[in-house]
């Protein structure tokens, strides 16, 4: 459910028809709801509240910030009670900024830098999800020798299949994250030895786009066990963070589980486990909370197929298409009724610069506007100056208002960030 239908024959998102927003911002804009983030936060957290039902604390909700830094978004989350999980120092410092409290902050990622750790620890942050035990010792030398403890569980790579595509598929055991379930207990003992780090628990996260529950369930029955064991072990566990991942629908025919069926499952599995959850949903608040408005550059004939609609955002604007070969429900703005088929590509120069092949799409002309729809999640935060083109800008609408909440910025302002070095100009 969004906020973005059609009202006296033209799209709008909330009260504010999109025309003007393309007319006073110029195209391809990204569109985000307020309204749809609200509920989006809401209905997810009120899926989790069986967990509470049971008589377990209060989840963490924490926003993975990779799916949409954008401040004002973070700002709407952060509002809804919601923390973070960040995987890099920029993402950890725009949380803070938004106003997301440190000790709502988890910090994922296999790469984290001395700095990013340094940095966690500076901000007081509540939880680093530790992802190797290179990495471990690290933050435990870093901690100890400033007279800190950072609060920290283990990820644990489960090794299960989470039938999404590859490239977003996170807990196969030939996957980078997280360590093997097989030596989760001696990198546990070895780590929980040192001073400067509170190992507290474990996390888990196998995959992004997840349009079913069994890989889920899957998962998180292996860590059940690996709690019990690490108990046995004479551990304390208290937390246990089960990351993100829950779809979102694309197309119609989609239809992952709600965040109901999601908290219910996830209630049943952890009934005993005693332990404090966190959660690092992503796409499910974000991704149709936005759409990327386009205007038709011009329509052209086709060579032996359907004609090409050539919009003005490309792949560097909304990237998904071109790397996952991904569907984005593709909409005109005042739609007449009348139907096409078309490839709809934008202006870059690669045949990859594809949105859509023989799609059924409405009739569009030169000069019409469009949108890609679902695109509020891993959409501006992946784009690219790629071709010169400068990076897309950003608004959020809030009922019959809206506010610019990232500039474009132009080709020529990146310019000017360059330099010819001396020895090149004579
Ligand atoms: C560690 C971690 N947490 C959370 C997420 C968010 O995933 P999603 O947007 O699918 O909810 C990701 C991305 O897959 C991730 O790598
Ligand atoms: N960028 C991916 C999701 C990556 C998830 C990262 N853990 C997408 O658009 O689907």
């Amino acid at each position: 459910m969004d906020h973005f239908r059609l009202i006296d024959g033209e799209l709008h998102a909330e009260d504010v028809p999109l025309s003007r927003i393309a007319a006073e911002v110029g195209t391809p804009v990204y569109v985000y709801s307020r309204a749809t983030l609200e509920r989006h936060a809401r209905v997810f957290r009120e899926g989790l509240a069986p967990i509470v039902e049971q008589g377990g604390p209060e989840p963490l909700i924490a926003f993975a910030v990779k799916s949409n830094p954008n401040l004002a978004v973070l700002r709407v989350l952060a509002r809804e009670g919601y923390g973070a999980d960040v995987v890099s120092g920029g993402e950890l410092v725009r949380a803070l900024a938004a106003g997301m409290p440190a000790e709502r902050i988890v910090f994922s990622g296999v790469g984290k830098t001395r700095a990013e750790l340094q940095l966690g620890l500076d901000r007081r942050i509540g939880q680093f999800n530790i992802e190797s035990s290179e990495e471990g010792r690290e933050l435990a030398a870093l901690a100890d020798g400033q007279g800190l403890t950072a609060q920290a569980t283990l990820r644990i790579n489960p090794d299960v299949d989470a039938k999404t595509h590859a490239k977003i598929s996170t807990g196969k055991a030939e996957n980078k994250f997280g360590i093997p379930l097989i030596r989760a207990r001696e990198t546990f003992a070895e780590l929980a030895a040192l001073g400067g780090l509170h190992l507290r628990g474990v996390a888990v996260h196998i995959g992004s786009q997840l349009l079913d529950l069994e890989p889920l369930e899957t998962a998180f029955a292996k860590v059940g066990q690996l709690v019990a064991d690490l108990r046995a072990d004479g551990h304390t566990i208290t937390h246990v963070d089960l990351g993100g991942g829950l779809g979102v629908p694309y197309r119609a025919g989609e239809n992952p589980p709600s965040p109901a069926d999601y908290g219910a499952m996830v209630a049943r599995v952890t009934r005993d486990w005693g332990v404090h959850l966190a959660f690092e949903p992503g796409r499910v608040i974000a991704g149709n909370a936005g759409v990327l408005l386009t205007r038709v550059v011009r329509v052209k004939r086709g060579g032996n197929g359907p004609p090409f609609v050539i919009v003005d955002a490309a792949m560097n604007d909304l990237a998904r298409p071109a790397l996952y070969g991904a569907w984005h429900d593709f909409d005109a703005v005042r739609p007449s009724g009348e139907r096409m088929t078309a490839n709809v590509v934008g202006p870059i120069c690669e045949t990859g610069d594809t949105f859509a092949t023989d799609r059924d799409c409405d009739a569009l002309q030169s000069g019409d506007l469009a949108v890609f729809r679902t695109a509020g999640a891993y959409g501006a935060t992946m784009a690219s100056s790629y071709n010169s083109r400068g990076f897309v800008a950003e608004t959020m609408v809030d009922g019959a208002r809206y506010a610019v909440v990232a500039d474009r910025i132009a080709a020529d302002v990146i310019m000017d960030a360059e330099r010819v070095p001396d020895f090149l100009q004579d």
